[in-house]
C-alpha cells in the first residue's frame, strides 16, 4: 500500500476525487497527509470529512519559503510519504521539497501544456478563444509547469460561459487524475 500526500490551496475537488478513490480501492494507496497553504480553504473541510490528517499553514507566519518547506518535508518524512500529488496547490515549490522528493511529485494543470502555463491557465485559454481545452498531468521540477508530461486529455468547448468551462475542466481532470495516480502507485 503506497503512501501519498496531496497538496492543495483551495476548493479541493481534485483532492476529494483522489481521497474517494483511495478510500474505495481504485487507487492502491493511502493519503497520509493533506498539505494546505490557505487556512480556511474548503479543502480542509473535505480532508476532515475523510479523516485525513492535514498540515495547514500560513506562509506569512514563516520567515521564508524554505522555512515552511522544511516543516512540510519533516512531516512528509514522519508519515513516510512516497509520492506527492499537487492538486490546485498555488505555491511554487523550492528545491527544499523538490530535492527531497525528486521525480516523486506530480501536478495536474488545467491546460494542454506547454500551452498556457501559470496560475491562470483556464482564463488565459478562454481569453485566447481556443476551441480545444484540456488538462495535463506532469512531473514537477524546478521549471514552472515544465516537467515531463505523464498524461493529457482534451475536449472541445465552444461555449462562452467561464463557469461552465471550469465545470467541464473539473469533469475531465478528476477521472484522469485518479486513473493516472492509480497507474503510478501500481508501477512503483
Ligand atoms: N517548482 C514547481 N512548483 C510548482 C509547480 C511546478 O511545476 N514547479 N506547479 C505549480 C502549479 N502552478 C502554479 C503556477 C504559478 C503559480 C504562482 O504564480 N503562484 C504565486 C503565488 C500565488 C498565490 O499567492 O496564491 C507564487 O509566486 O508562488 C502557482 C502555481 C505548483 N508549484
Ligand atoms: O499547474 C498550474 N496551476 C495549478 C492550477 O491552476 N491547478 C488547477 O486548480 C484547480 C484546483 O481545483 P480544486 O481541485 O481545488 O477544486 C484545478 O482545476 C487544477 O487543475
Amino acid at each position: 500500500m503506497k503512501t501519498i500526500a496531496v497538496f492543495a490551496s483551495g476548493n479541493g475537488s481534485n483532492f476529494e476525487a483522489l481521497a474517494a478513490a483511495c478510500a474505495d480501492g481504485r487507487i492502491a494507496a493511502r493519503i497520509a497527509l493533506m498539505v494546505c497553504d490557505k487556512p480556511g480553504a474548503f479543502v480542509n473541510e473535505r480532508a476532515a470529512r475523510y479523516g485525513i490528517p492535514t498540515f495547514t499553514f500560513n506562509p506569512k507566519e514563516y520567515p521564508s519559503k524554505a522555512d515552511y518547506e522544511r516543516e512540510i518535508v519533516r512531516r512528509l518524512r514522519a508519515e513516510r510519504v512516497e509520492l506527492i500529488c499537487l492538486a490546485g496547490y498555488m505555491r511554487i515549490l523550492s528545491d527544499v521539497v523538490l530535492e527531497a522528493y525528486r521525480d516523486r511529485i506530480v501536478n495536474i494543470h488545467p491546460s494542454l501544456l506547454p500551452a498556457f502555463k501559470g496560475a491562470h491557465a483556464i482564463a488565459d485559454a478562454f481569453a485566447y478563444g481556443v476551441k480545444v481545452f484540456g488538462v495535463t498531468i506532469h512531473y514537477v521540477n524546478g521549471e514552472l509547469d515544465g516537467g515531463r508530461i505523464i498524461a493529457q486529455r482534451a475536449f472541445e468547448y465552444l461555449g462562452s460561459d467561464p463557469e461552465e468551462l471550469e465545470a467541464r475542466v473539473h469533469a475531465v481532470e478528476h477521472p484522469l487524475y485518479v486513473e493516472t495516480v492509480a497507474k503510478l502507485v501500481a508501477e512503483q
